[in-house]
């Protein structure tokens, strides 16, 4: 499951306004890949490209061997399936139960009976923790159980590739720890591909295989997550530790004369790359890396106290914690009385 998605030279423009120009990539099959920018660098419009809802001007979009840039509507329409997409908030029917929200592309896409969707529906919610909410409304439930039921939604179809704008948009840290958790024990189980676009440093930083970072209508870097975290490269060592010494300004890019004001500064050392976050059972995923791999292959010195960050949860330790979650009353990554979708009895 999970297929490769190769971008070469994709340009977008609206009208006068270069929104990204040259993109070129390779989302690698069943890993989980994180799309970062400031805001307005087209990130969304990235993902509406990929998913063939925007012409792009220029370039290709290759999956199983077929350019979707290239592909008539009917065509294009049968690859579309491969996708399942998780809107920012969830894009659910406000009219609608959960259930037929979920139910909705089965009924849509398939001839399935309602018995074979119902089946799929409860398996779908029971994969992201919401058995039993059937029957609510979605001006009913949290922001958090939104996006959950659009996640539900996106995964009826059995995609092999799940694009998630914004997941953490509107959410606290802790549920943003939950549904992150979710990520990466779903992509374990399914195998899809995942991009995930996150203004949310810390879910970059600790949860994809790769990292992407769009800047200044082109693509500053993508590749595997140490190169990104160890990189030294201006843009991307400002965005990803969240500096304000570097070439991004307030607006966009910094002018001359307040870049002239920061020479002589010195930038603050790189934080430690923080251990990757594993499944919550202990089973390995197809896009995992040894702690350090990447550093080592390419004779890059990651920075002090790299993939031991205290108290994080290393990949036995998970093991340990998962087993301790097994009995305990309260589950979650965060331990505590919070739980995924309120709080824990
Ligand atoms: N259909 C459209 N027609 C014209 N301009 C558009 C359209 N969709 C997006 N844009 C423009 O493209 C630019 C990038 O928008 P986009 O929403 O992709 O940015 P983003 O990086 O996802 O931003 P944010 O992080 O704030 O969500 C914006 O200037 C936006 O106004």
């Amino acid at each position: 499951m999970g297929v490769e998605i190769a971008v070469t030279g994709l340009t977008k423009t609206f009208g006068s306004q270069t929104i990204w120009r040259d993109v070129t990539l390779t989302l690698p099959a069943g890993e989980i890949s994180v799309m970062l920018g400031p805001s307005g660098t087209g990130k969304s419009v990235f993902l509406k490209t990929l998913v063939g809802l925007l012409k792009p001007d220029r370039g290709s979009i290759v999956i199983d061997g077929k350019d979707l840039t290239r592909l008539r509507e009917h065509d294009l329409y049968e690859v579309r399936k491969l996708f399942g997409v998780l809107f920012q908030d969830g894009a659910l029917f406000g009219s609608m139960t959960l259930f037929d929200n979920v139910a909705f592309p089965l009924r849509e896409h398939t001839k399935k009976t309602e018995a074979e969707i119902a089946r799929i529906v409860h398996e779908k919610m029971e994969l992201v923790g919401l058995e039993g909410a059937e029957k609510k409304l979605p001006g009913e439930i949290s922001g958090g159980m939104r996006k959950r039921a659009g996640l539900a939604r996106a995964l009826v179809l059995d995609p092999e590739i799940l694009l998630i704008d914004e997941p953490d948009s509107g959410l606290d840290p802790v549920r943003t720890s939950y549904i992150n958790q979710l990520f990466v024990d779903l992509n374990a189980q399914i195998e899809a591909t995942f991009l995930i676009v996150t203004h949310d440093i810390n879910t970059a930083r600790t949860v994809p295989d790769n990292i992407g970072l769009l800047y200044h209508r082109h693509l500053a870097m993508f590749g595997p997550r140490e190169m990104l975290l160890s990189s030294e490269e201006p843009v991307v060592r400002q965005f990803l530790n969240a500096q304000t010494i570097g070439p991004i300004g307030m607006s966009e890019e910094k002018d001359a004369d307040e870049l002239a004001a920061e020479s002589g500064r010195e930038l603050p050392p790189l934080p430690p790359i923080p251990p990757q976050l594993g499944t919550s059972d202990g089973r390995p995923r197809r896009g995992e890396r040894p702690a350090g791999e990447w550093c080592r292959e390419h004779g890059v010195t990651p920075p002090p106290g790299s993939f031991q960050t205290a108290g994080a949860l290393t990949p036995p330790r998970q093991t340990e914690y998962a087993a301790e979650l097994a009995t305990a009353a309260a589950p979650g990554p965060a331990g505590g009385p919070v739980g995924a979708v309120g709080e824990v009895d």
